[in-house]
């Protein structure tokens, strides 16, 4: 863990993901709308059909960056350790199917760690590897991620608090301000999404609703 764990849940609360495949619009204008509309955290999860690589990543990947600096937004990103440390990210974001944990943590020190989980041993793994957050999903049905796995609903997250496991948690997958609630509710310290901002008319608005539902049932259950 490198990062305070009470500043990560803070960062969580609406953490924003996308890549120039997720969205209708030109990115840099999604990202900077979402920021409007308050999220908290981002990462750059540029992957799928159509995707850049190389060169025109990089120099997307530094775009988004920039104006994630100009906000204090911290920038992170997916799967992509060589790039994140090149470019100098705030931190990085790893699954079951990318490198391990703790290699990961060597190589990016004190930057954050975030690790997806869809199980009891998982969890265990990534906290004692030093996971300084970890992702778990998909909550609900997805169109995004075609490799997702099945739908989890609430009952490990539900797991993971009741075996009182304090780690940081987001949830994703098919979430909205709509179905946000139950998933706060059950102890996760924030939502990530792709579509419910990216694929917005407005994304500013779907970002300010998403920040207010957030809010609004954190006051309510905690
Ligand atoms: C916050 C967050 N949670 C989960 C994921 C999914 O990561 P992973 O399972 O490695 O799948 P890909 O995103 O790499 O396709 C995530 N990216 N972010
Ligand atoms: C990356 C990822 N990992 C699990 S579900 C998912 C996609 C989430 O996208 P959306 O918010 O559009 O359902
Ligand atoms: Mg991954």
């Amino acid at each position: 863990m490198a990062v305070n764990p009470q500043a990560m849940r803070s960062l969580l609360k609406v953490y924003f993901i996308m890549g120039s495949t997720n969205c209708c619009q030109n990115p840099e204008n999604v990202l900077q709308a979402a920021i409007k509309g308050g999220i908290t955290l981002f990462q750059f999860r540029e992957k799928g059909a159509g995707c850049l690589y190389g060169k025109e990543k990089e120099s997307l990947a530094k775009k988004l960056q920039a104006i994630c600096k100009q906000s204090n937004i911290p920038f992170i990103v997916n799967d992509d350790i060589e790039l994140a440390v090149k470019i100098n990210a705030d931190g990085v974001h790893i699954g079951q199917d990318d490198e391990a944990a703790d290699v990961v943590r060597r190589k990016i020190g004190s930057k954050i760690l975030g690790v997806s989980v869809h199980s009891m041993q998982e969890a265990e793994t990534a906290i004692r590897q030093g996971a300084d957050y970890i992702g778990i999903g998909p909550i609900y049905p997805t169109s995004t991620k075609a490799d997702a796995k099945a739908v989890q609903g609430l009952t490990f997250l539900t797991e993971l608090r009741s075996a009182d496991i304090q780690i940081p948690v987001v949830g994703i997958g098919g979430i909205t301000s709509e179905n946000a609630s139950p998933l706060i509710e059950a102890g996760a310290d924030g939502v990530s999404v792709i579509s419910a901002i990216s694929q917005a008319d407005s994304p500013e608005k779907a970002a300010a609703k998403l920040y207010d539902a957030v809010n609004r049932i954190m006051r309510n259950a905690h």
